[in-house]
């Protein structure tokens, strides 16, 4: 890959702020949050444990845990008004677009009136996120107004289970805690530094994230997970994948999925999702999918030193999981609320309006027209 100096464009190389929450690339390909190896969360925790290690700021006991996940659980009912809400947008409609409505309405019946409130306010996000965009897909594409306040033990489950209307296997609900602990916190890429500007002029916490949720809409940061997948689905095996990726490459088109800010070399949480979707492949009888993906990786690398970003093998995870595209990166969003927030928090706790300036590029001085006379 071309090795752009770290200046410039895009704020690249420019440091912003402090966090205590996350190091991105520190030590090379490294992912940490709050010290903890990307490595050792997904291979041992759930997705609720880190998300209590983000927002409460360390890992929970077993009654801290149970106590968490027994009040998200509590908080998974969506109001009548929501509901109403949810059922005016249509079936057409992004989904990422019901998910920052959904938040923005939460903001009207739900208000953070005072900082004070804020982890309460955080965790019904949490909880709700699920339960908003499961109602309105399965009201607006099968008709049927669903029961979201469920039993499941965790969140990854909950969504499943609203989905396809039956609890998850372990095996997919397990997939479901690796993939939120992957996509919970990644430093200041663009949604979270959205969030954090927004949280700098004092804003409220559903404003942040509402924010948030638009800047993860863009297939250059979130939305590449859906990206890659109408990629792969195009082709009909890996010798056909080559041969069209070649002349895309030809083309200068760019392959969503690949590359990265601030990775050089790799995506830590890339050799984490494949080796999940491998699984999900074999369990599925998929003799397609993950091949092509394999082979798009070796062409990428091959022929550009590009790498597989954390979007591109949950493409073909979230399908073997029976999860529509356009659901992709709302399930991104139900995990990412938590990096959010918990750097809304930070900002809040250590305050200054974010406020930076600009070279100006301008005409240098302009006449007055009056407007009869402009042409
Ligand atoms: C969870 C996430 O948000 S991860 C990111 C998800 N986004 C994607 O997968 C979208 C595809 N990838 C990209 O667009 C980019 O790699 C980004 C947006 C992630 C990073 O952008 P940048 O920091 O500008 O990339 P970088 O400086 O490393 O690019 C170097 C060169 O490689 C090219 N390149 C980078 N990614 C790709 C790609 N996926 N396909 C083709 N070419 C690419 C760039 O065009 C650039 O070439 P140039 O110097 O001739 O303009
Ligand atoms: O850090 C970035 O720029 C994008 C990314 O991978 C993420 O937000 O997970």
């Amino acid at each position: 890959m071309v090795d752009k100096a770290l200046a410039g464009a895009g704020l690249r190389g420019q440091v912003a702020g402090e966090t205590a929450l996350c190091t991105v690339g520190k030590t090379g390909a490294g992912l940490t949050y709050r010290g903890y190896d990307i490595n050792d969360l997904a291979n041992n925790a759930q997705f609720e444990e880190v998300a209590h290690l983000l927002l409460r700021g360390h890992l929970p006991t077993t009654e801290e845990l149970a106590e968490y996940k027994a009040k998200l659980k509590s908080m998974r009912a969506l109001p009548e008004a929501m509901k109403s809400a949810l059922e005016l947008i249509p079936a057409d409609a992004h989904p990422m677009d019901v998910m920052r409505t959904g938040c923005s309405v939460l903001g009207n019946l739900d208000e953070e009136k005072d900082f004070a409130e804020q982890d309460d306010k955080i965790d019904r996000m949490l909880a709700l996120f699920p339960s908003i965009i499961c109602y309105w897909y399965r009201f607006s594409h099968d008709g049927v107004r669903i029961e979201t306040a469920t039993d499941d033990d965790s969140i990854g489950g909950h969504f499943l289970h609203l989905l396809h209307g039956k609890a998850p296997s372990e095996l997919h609900e397990q997939v479901m805690h690796v993939s939120l602990i992957l996509y919970a916190e990644h430093e200041f890429n663009a949604s979270t530094f959205t969030a954090r500007v927004c949280a700098s002029t004092l804003s409220d916490i559903h404003s942040c994230v509402t924010g948030a949720i638009g800047s993860l809409r863009g297939p250059l940061h979130g939305g590449a997970n859906e990206a890659a997948m109408e990629l792969i689905e195009r082709f009909s095996s890996p010798a056909k994948a080559e041969e069209e990726l070649m002349a895309m490459l030809a083309r200068k088109d760019k392959i969503m999925g690949f590359g990265h800010a601030i990775y050089r070399e790799s995506d830590p949480r890339n050799g984490i999702i494949k080796q999940w979707s491998e699984k999900l492949a074999k369990e599925a009888g998929d003799t397609v999918l993950y091949p092509v993906s394999v082979r798009c990786e070796e062409v990428m690398w091959r022929e550009k030193k590009l790498f597989c970003n954390a979007d591109f093998f949950h493409a073909s995870a979230y399908h073997f999981m029976g999860i529509p595209t356009k659901l992709f990166t709302p399930i991104f969003v139900m995990s990412r609320v938590t990096g959010w927030t918990a750097h809304v928090k930070e900002q809040r706790a250590n305050n200054r309006i974010i406020r930076p300036s600009a070279d100006y590029t301008g005409p240098e001085s302009a006449e007055w027209v009056a407007i009869e006379d402009r042409v």
